[in-house]
C-alpha cells in the first residue's frame, strides 16, 4: 500500500514518517518542494498519478499570528488545498486523513469540547483551520479530520523548544496563565494518524469523521512552561523565574481560545486510543533534546 504524506518537515510530517509503519506500507513524502500546496492546481494531478492507498494531510500555515495579516496564503494552504485533496481523493476513491486546531474554537465554553461543539475561532489561523475541515468534509465522504492541540517534539518549532530558547536568554519569563488546553506530543499524534490510516484502508466500513487526540491533563501555558523547567533542571539547563501573567499582559496580534481542551472520549470508544498524560511525553522530548536526538536527521523511507 502507498501512503501519501505531505509536512514531511514539520513536527506531525516528520513524526509519521519516522512512525514504525508495517513492512508493506510505502510511504511517500511530499515536501513543499514535491508537491507545493498554495499552488492548489497542481493537487489533483499529483493524487491522481501517485496511485496512493491514502492521503495524510498534516501540512498547514501554523504561523498563528503571520496569519492575521497574510490571510491569502494561510488560507490557500489550511482550506484551498484540503478542499482540492478532497475533490482528488474522493475522485480516487481513498481515504483522505487531516488534521485540524483546537483553535476552531473561541474558547468560552466551561468544560471540554467534544466533536459537536460548535466552532467559532477567533483567529486567521483557526478560520482557515475550520474552512478547511468543511471542505473535506463535503468533498470526501471518507475522511478523518483529528483536531488537536499544542503539538511539541523535538524536531520543528514549538512552545518548549521557544521557552528553552528564551530561558538561554533571560533569567525571568513571564507567561500567560488563563489559556487552558492540553500540550500534545506530535510522536502521539503520528501513531494515532497512523492506526487510524491503515484503518481505512483495511476496512471501508471503518469510522470516518472528526475525532479530538490530546495528551491528556490539561493545563496552562504557564504551566507548562514551568513544567518544562522543572524537567529539564536535572539535565543542568538553565532555570529562570516563570511569572504568571493574564492574557491582557501578553498582547499578541492573534487571540487565542482562553480554554481549548479537548474531549477525546469519541476516538478511545472508536479507534481505541489511549491518550497518556503530557508530563510523561514531554519527558521523552526533552530526553531527547538533553541527547541530541533531534529528529533533524533524514527520512530514509
Ligand atoms: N503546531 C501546533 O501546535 C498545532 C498544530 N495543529 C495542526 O497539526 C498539523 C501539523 O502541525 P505541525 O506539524 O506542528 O506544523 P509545522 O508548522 O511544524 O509544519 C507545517 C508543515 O506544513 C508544510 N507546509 C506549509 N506550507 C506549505 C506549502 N505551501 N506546501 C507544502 N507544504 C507546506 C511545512 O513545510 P515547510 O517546512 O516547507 O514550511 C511543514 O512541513 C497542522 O495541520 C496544524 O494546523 C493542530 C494543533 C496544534
Ligand atoms: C513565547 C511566549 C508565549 N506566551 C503565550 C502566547 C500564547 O498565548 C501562548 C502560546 O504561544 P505560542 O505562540 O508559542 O503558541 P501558538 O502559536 O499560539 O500555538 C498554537 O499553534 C497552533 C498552530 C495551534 O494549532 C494551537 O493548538 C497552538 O499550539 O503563550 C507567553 O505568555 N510568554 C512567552 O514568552
Amino acid at each position: 500500500m502507498r501512503i501519501l504524506i505531505t509536512g514531511v518537515t514539520g513536527q506531525v510530517g516528520h513524526a509519521l514518517c519516522r512512525y514504525d509503519w508495517p513492512e508493506d506500507a510505502e510511504i511517500v513524502a511530499a515536501s513543499r518542494h514535491d508537491l507545493d500546496l498554495a499552488e492548489t492546481e497542481s493537487i489533483a494531478s499529483y493524487i491522481s498519478a501517485g496511485r496512493f492507498d491514502a492521503v495524510i494531510n498534516p501540512a498547514a500555515y501554523t504561523a498563528v499570528d503571520r496569519a492575521e495579516t497574510d490571510l491569502v496564503a494561510a488560507w490557500r494552504v489550511n482550506a484551498l488545498a484540503p478542499a482540492a485533496m478532497a475533490a482528488a481523493t474522493w475522485k480516487v476513491g481513498i481515504p483522505l486523513i487531516c488534521v485540524s486546531t483546537d483553535y476552531v474554537f473561541d474558547g468560552t465554553k466551561a468544560g471540554a469540547y467534544n466533536e459537536d461543539a460548535p466552532i467559532s475561532p477567533s483567529g486567521v489561523y483557526g478560520a482557515s483551520k475550520a474552512a478547511g475541515e468543511l471542505a473535506v468534509r463535503t468533498g470526501n465522504p471518507r475522511h478523518v479530520i483529528l483536531r488537536t492541540s499544542w503539538v511539541f517534539s523535538a524536531h520543528g518549532a514549538n512552545f518548549v523548544k521557544t521557552m528553552l530558547r528564551l530561558a538561554e536568554e533571560r533569567p525571568r519569563l513571564r507567561v500567560v496563565d488563563d489559556q487552558r488546553g492540553c500540550p500534545t506530543s506530535a510522536r502521539d499524534i503520528a501513531a494515532v494518524l497512523a492506526k487510524i490510516t491503515l484503518r481505512l484502508i483495511a476496512d471501508p466500513q471503518a469510522p470516518t469523521g472528526t475525532y479530538h487526540f490530546s495528551n491528556a491533563e490539561p493545563t496552562t501555558w504557564c504551566d507548562f512552561a514551568k513544567e518544562i523547567f522543572r524537567q529539564t533542571e536535572p539535565f543542568g539547563y538553565p532555570v529562570p523565574d516563570v511569572e504568571a501573567i493574564a492574557t491582557t499582559e501578553y498582547p499578541t496580534p492573534a487571540r487565542r481560545p482562553a480554554n481549548s481542551v479537548l474531549e477525546t472520549t469519541k476516538i478511545e470508544r472508536d479507534f481505541a486510543v489511549v491518550p497518556r498524560p503530557w508530563r510523561e511525553a514531554l519527558a521523552e522530548v526533552l530526553s531527547d533534546l538533553a541527547h541530541g536526538v533531534t529528529e533533524e536527521s533524514e527520512v530514509t523511507r
